[in-house]
């Protein structure tokens, strides 16, 4: 038996990430059993229907007892009554971990309300994509991707060594950060452009002189792609602005201090200022193709060979 192996695993909340996590291990051979839980029942009855598991349970404390690893997959503003629901039953020992897309507030909130007997492991794959729900998730998902784990301070070695050969055997690149850190990053990796997404396409919307059925008609490439990200997730994105907001705002900042700069060239024709901005970021899209970071498929975070 290898040592990323686990006997049982739970999986809490089936959707997109949920769901790609089920059926990389099964692909995988990685683990004895599967128990999928989630608190919406059509979503557990679909992924019943899909196989995607051994046991399927609405109620967490139920799917969490004879777990020896418990991935939480759901928005990251429930992680705090998960922890709660599941305190009772979890077993000693067991590693509870999850995907959410910020690490800090997930951390606090395990941290509060699990037993001290449990090993509590964050971790976020960098891969996804704007869909949902147990239909929309793939095997290949983490296939090459980052995985960021972010252990507390004195987390126990082994454990963590644990879940990161669980990671890498479902074919991940797994990376250990502190979790301020992690979400310092990923604000302006991944959280300010979702959010710039979901404003240029509200704008386009709220137009009076333009109509909504010219923006679709003629919306050229670069609004398209800023549709797909507008696209995402509702509540996990509202979560996330939520439970990032210092990171978030800090990048915010900087990005309306660039964007006023750019305003200023426009108005007083400062062509030269517009021109090198454009040549510098020509040049961090050339690194992330010659990384192997570019996305044919759409998402982002492939790891470069190292
Ligand atoms: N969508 C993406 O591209 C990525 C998402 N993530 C993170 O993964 C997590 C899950 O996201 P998705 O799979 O995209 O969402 P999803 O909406 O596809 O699935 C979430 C599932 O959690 C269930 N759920 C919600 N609250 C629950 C509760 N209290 N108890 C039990 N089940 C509950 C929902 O019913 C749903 O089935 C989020 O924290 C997100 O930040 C991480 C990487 C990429
Ligand atoms: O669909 C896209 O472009 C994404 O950016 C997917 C994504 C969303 C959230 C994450 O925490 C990680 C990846």
């Amino acid at each position: 038996m290898s040592d990323s192996h686990f006997d049982t695993v739970a999986i809490v909340g089936i959707g997109l990430i949920g769901s790609s996590l089920a059926r990389a291990v099964a692909r995988g051979k990685l683990v004895g059993r599967i128990v999928i839980a989630d608190r919406d029942v059509a979503a557990l009855a679909e992924a019943e229907r899909l196989g995607l598991g051994q046991a399927y349970e609405s109620d967490v404390a139920d799917a969490v007892k004879d777990a020896d690893l418990v991935v939480l997959c759901v928005p990251v503003g429930a992680m705090e009554a998960i922890g709660k629901a599941m305190a009772p039953t979890l077993k000693p020992g067991a590693i509870v971990s999850d995907v959410g897309s910020v690490k800090a507030s997930v951390l606090k909130a395990l941290s509060a309300t699990l037993p001290a007997h449990a090993h509590i492991i964050p971790g976020h794959p960098v891969a996804g994509t704007e869909k949902s729900g147990p239909g929309a998730g793939f095997a290949s998902l983490f296939d090459g991707r980052w995985c960021i784990l972010t252990p507390p301070e004195g987390g126990d070695a082994a454990a963590v060594a644990k879940l990161k050969g669980f990671w890498a055997a479902i074919g991940a690149e797994v990376e250990m950060m502190d979790a301020a850190h992690h979400d310092l990053v990923l604000a302006i990796t991944s959280h300010v452009p979702h959010l710039i997404a979901y404003n240029i396409v509200g704008t386009a919307s709220d137009l009076e002189t333009v109509t909504d059925s010219e923006v679709i008609k003629y919306s050229a490439g670069g609004f398209r792609d800023f549709t797909r990200i507008a696209a995402s997730d509702p509540t996990m994105w509202r979560d996330v602005f939520l439970n990032n907001k210092e990171a978030v705002l800090e990048m915010l900042g900087r990005f309306t201090e660039d964007l006023t700069a750019l305003q200023r060239a426009i108005r007083w024709g400062d062509g030269d200022a517009l021109f090198e901005l454009f040549t510098r970021t020509r040049e961090i899209r050339r690194r992330i193709i010659d990384a192997g970071q570019d996305s044919a498929a759409p998402d982002f975070g492939r790891p470069h060979e190292e």
